[in-house]
């Protein structure tokens, strides 16, 4: 579908007020442009008619300068409240549209993500958006009236003055031809500022996030030099942007000026030569049309620019809004009351990129209340088994069932409602401690809260901090330390009380022997009756989970409990090894 004609089917539900805006616009272009044909005919029935009577010629003179200032009043009156309409008009849909962009954003899933930096998102929902909010606001409704404007003086142009009408009308297509040119350029040069600005968008995000590497690894002069092209790209497409819109008013202003010459050559000798055709009244009123007849058409072509900026702001949101969404919830879902807590994997095959293959053939199971382990060298798809669980990826082959139902036949929100994740990176959001458990879930109470985070060894820190669980945390979670970041992920996990656990348990030299006996036995409660995957890599975790999965170039290549694989004497008993010697097991 036409993108713009896409646009315009939002403003659909303001149709009543659309149709009000559209009346007053009419209205506005009827009675402003009238004005001059009182002008001509002051200047021929009360100036320039010396055969009537001086009282009459002044009553009519009074009588119409009445009438002028009431049109004058009344039409501009109207024509302000039809800008705020149409402008509380854009802003509904802008509204409705940014909603509905970031609704799409959180619906979208984990690969879309892989492969679109932030920074090009980040500049979809705002500037974007900005930009559509001009086109609509300014740009539609102001065109249409612009348009309304010109029809209506080139009618009493024409109704007054068809001959000199003819003259000036004939200066237009030329006009047209070099404005249309002048907008496939400025549509090229600003689809280049778009492109620009993302690139450089994420480069700026990417850096912001990695500055602690940056300054760590002294790359502050290559950062520089690499912001630094991509600005001087953005430089030079804004440049092009200027040059080719730099064009336009010089142009309708020449135009204007070409008109003007036209009636002053053209009306002037019908005058001199005493045609039928001209009166001084239409001659005078014809200069005033003119100066009225430019300003729509300057400000349409002005609009024809942002309309090609805004072209390139639609597709880019349009292409967002259409982006197709792999994980999708089926028609008919499967949601069972409370979940026993089977987990099997069933010949699973999984690739993130085509043919690519990370898990290959892989199939176990986990049993209700048991604890797995996954262990495998770095890259072996421990963290992929986890992600396809969530369905944050759909498997290409196989099934991954829980409690026998497939994954992929479960709401996407139930079924994460019932997982829990501890990752290794916590995440902290902008709000206070209690908040960054609760996530904002309805029916978690403060008692719960806090009830989770003694649970899992964080209430004590909590309470030390200024404002206890209502001290307000930014989003890195400043002023906390790792370990006391992994406690507050842990009480969020604990407080949703979810049914299934996740854990990515990676022995950290950051944090300390005391935090770690906290971390510990955060762990363990949380586990606690709960069918619990853990990507281990502590040597404690793995001997106390039930069952351990060995994953190798994302095959299962023996799987057992830690003394069983022990006597395999097998690539298990390789990597204990390995992980016994590692200097961060304490
Ligand atoms: N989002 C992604 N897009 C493309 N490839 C990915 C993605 N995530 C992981 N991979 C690739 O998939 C493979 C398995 O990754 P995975 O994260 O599951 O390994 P892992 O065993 O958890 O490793 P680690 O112990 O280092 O976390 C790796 O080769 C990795 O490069």
């Amino acid at each position: 579908m036409n993108m713009a004609k896409r646009l315009l089917a939002y403003s659909l539900p303001y149709w009543r007020w659309l149709i009000l805006a559209f009346a007053m616009i009419t209205f506005t272009a009827l009675s402003i442009n009238f004005l001059p044909v009182l002008i001509q005919r002051i200047t021929d029935q009360c100036l320039m008619n010396a055969d009537a009577p001086a009282d009459e010629r002044i009553e009519l003179l009074m009588r119409l300068s009445v009438i002028y200032i009431s049109i004058a009043g009344i039409g501009h009156l109207v024509r302000y409240f039809q800008a705020m309409l149409t402008a509380w008009i854009g802003q509904k849909i802008i509204y409705d549209l940014r909603l509905e962009v970031f609704r799409k954003v959180l619906r979208m899933h984990q690969a879309y993500f892989d492969r679109t930096a932030v920074g090009t998102l980040m500049t979809r929902v705002t500037s974007d958006i900005e930009r559509l909010q001009h086109f609509v606001t300014e740009g539609v409704v102001g065109s249409i009236a612009d348009l309304f404007m010109l029809f209506g003086i080139m009618g009493y142009m024409i109704y007054i003055s068809p001959w000199l009408s003819l003259a000036i009308f004939s200066t237009l297509p030329l006009l047209f031809a070099f404005m249309f040119y002048v907008n496939t350029k400025l549509r090229d040069a600003n689809r280049d500022i778009r492109d620009r600005q993302s690139r450089l968008n994420a480069f700026l995000q990417e850096s912001l996030t990695g500055m602690t590497t940056i300054q760590l690894f002294n790359r502050e002069a290559s950062a520089m030099e690499d912001f630094d092209e991509r600005h001087t790209k953005l430089r030079s497409a804004y440049f092009d942007e200027v040059r080719w819109f730099s064009l336009y008013f010089p142009t309708v202003e020449g135009g204007q000026a070409l008109a003007v010459l036209l009636i002053l050559a053209v009306g002037g000798m019908m005058l001199l030569q005493g045609s039928e055709a001209i009166t001084l009244g239409i001659f005078v009123a014809f200069l005033a049309y003119i100066r009225d007849f430019f300003r729509p058409l300057g400000s349409l072509s002005d609009k024809a620019g942002s309309f090609q900026i805004a072209m390139a702001s639609i597709e880019r949101v349009f292409a967002l809004l259409d982006a197709e969404e792999e994980v999708q919830d089926p028609a008919q879902t499967e949601a069972p009351d409370r979940i026993a807590g089977t987990i099997a994997f069933n010949k699973v095959w999984f690739a993130y990129n085509n043919d690519n293959w990370v898990i290959k053939d892989l199939s176990f199971s986990v049993e209700p209340g048991q604890v797995l382990a996954v262990v495998g060298a770095t890259g072996a798809g421990k963290s992929t088994i986890i992600n396809l669980i969530g369905r944050f990826y759909d498997v290409q082959q196989g099934a991954v069932t829980i409690d026998g139902i497939d994954v992929r036949q479960f709401n996407k929100h139930d079924l994460r409602g019932r997982l829990g994740y501890v990752f290794q990176d916590p995440f902290i959001f902008t709000g206070s401690v209690a908040d960054n458990i609760a996530l904002q879930t309805p029916g978690i109470s403060r008692a719960e809260v806090i009830h989770a985070a003694k649970t899992v060894n964080a209430h004590n820190f909590i309470e030390a901090m200024p404002e206890g669980y209502d001290t307000v945390l930014n989003e890195r979670g400043e002023g906390l330390s790792l370990g006391q970041k992994q406690l507050l992920v842990m009480a969020r996990a604990l407080a949703q009380n979810p049914e299934l656990l996740f854990v990515l348990d990676e022995a950290t030299a950051s944090v300390d022997t005391a935090t770690e006996v906290l971390i510990q036995d955060a762990l363990a409660k949380l586990m606690a009756n709960r069918t619990s995957i853990v990507i281990a890599h502590r040597l404690s975790t793995i001997r106390h989970a039930d069952r351990i999965l060995v994953m190798r170039h994302g095959e299962l290549v023996d799987q057992g409990t830690h003394n069983e694989l022990m006597a395999h004497d097998g690539y298990y008993r390789q990597l204990y090894d390995l992980l016994q010697h590692s200097p961060e097991q304490k």
